[in-house]
């Protein structure tokens, strides 16, 4: 893996309802982050927050069903930016939410360079919402049908291109909760997913192989993207969307393990850790060693 590592944190919070996902970079932090990546062996450059603007009033659908679309549109194209700058300088790009609609400018970012660019969205939902389908108006509901150029061109045009990525270099690894519309997309579009029924019947393990495989055909880079809520509520409290019956804290660790040694992931992002909802820094606390693993660490 790339020794260097440029860490971008996105306190945003506008993609959702639930304040206090903002705070998410700075608790990630607090468990640790650079410290852990350090002891690992890297050269972390920790770039610090970006400066997301604040709407005159929260939880606005502006239009289209877009809640604060032009604040959540302003903060995606600087990640993307920022992300462009930090691979331009050789570096791995790290990011931490704030809430899941910063995928958007993450992808943008990396895949500039990347054309075939894999994703593994580990995460209790699709993301597959458009304003036309959301039940919520959430952009966070929305992130990876923006990234394969669907919805509001708003939210697909952030970089200056689209699509990102393509709809067969994806796998959805965890879902146990998808709207009707994103339903149908994940048909349409023959998009991969591993379901909760998938990880129980097959296990994480083979569930692993079988993603990576997937994600590494004909790729040139995979992106994490890691929404806590993709694991159980027991383990990951601090979400603004739980959902009940996902995998644990081990299951996790042991698919960040097998991401490591296979050496495929080129940039990630660690998204939805809300210390407002958290109980004593878990859920960040979480993140940390799941990134540790990532990253290759080991008991022996
Ligand atoms: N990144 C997330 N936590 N997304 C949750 C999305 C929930 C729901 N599907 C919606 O679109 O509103
Ligand atoms: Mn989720
Ligand atoms: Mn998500």
């Amino acid at each position: 893996m790339n020794k260097k590592i440029s860490l971008i944190g996105v306190p945003m919070d506008l993609g959702q309802m639930r304040r206090g996902v903002d705070m998410g970079p700075s608790v990630i932090r607090y468990a640790g982050v650079v410290e852990r990546l350090e002891n690992l062996g890297y050269e972390v450059e920790d770039r610090g927050d970006l400066r997301i603007g604040r709407p005159q009033r929260y939880d606005v659908k502006d239009k289209d069903n877009l809640k604060d679309l032009d604040v959540v549109v302003e903060a995606n194209q600087k990640l993307a930016d920022e992300v462009v700058d930090a691979v331009s300088g050789g570096a791995f790009p790290l990011i931490l939410g704030g809430d899941h609609s910063i995928a958007i400018g993450s992808l943008a970012g990396v895949a500039k360079d990347r054309k075939n660019l894999g994703v593994i969205w580990y995460d209790a939902h699709g993301d597959l919402n458009t304003g036309e389908t959301s039940p919520s108006g959430n952009i966070h509901g929305m992130p990876l049908s923006a990234s394969i150029g669907l919805g509001h061109d708003q939210l697909t045009g952030i970089g200056g291109f689209s699509p990102k990525v393509k709809p067969e270099n994806v796998v959805i690894i965890g879902a146990r909760s998808l709207d009707e519309g994103e339903r149908k997309l994940i048909k349409d579009k023959g998009i991969r997913v591993y379901t909760m029924h998938e990880i129980d019947r097959l296990g994480m393990s083979k569930v692993m192989e079988e993603a990576a495989a997937h994600v590494t055909n004909g790729t040139d880079g995979v992106h994490l993207s890691l929404d806590l809520d993709a694991l159980d509520p027991h383990d990951a409290p601090g979400v603004g969307t739980p959902v009940m019956g996902g995998p644990t804290y081990r299951e996790t660790h042991l698919a960040m393990e097998i991401l490591a040694e296979k050496n495929i992931i080129t940039s990630a992002e660690f998204v939805e850790v809300n210390p407002i909802l958290d109980v004593k820094n878990q859920t960040a606390e979480a993140a940390v060693a799941l990134i540790g693993s990532l990253f290759g660490e080991k008991l022996l």
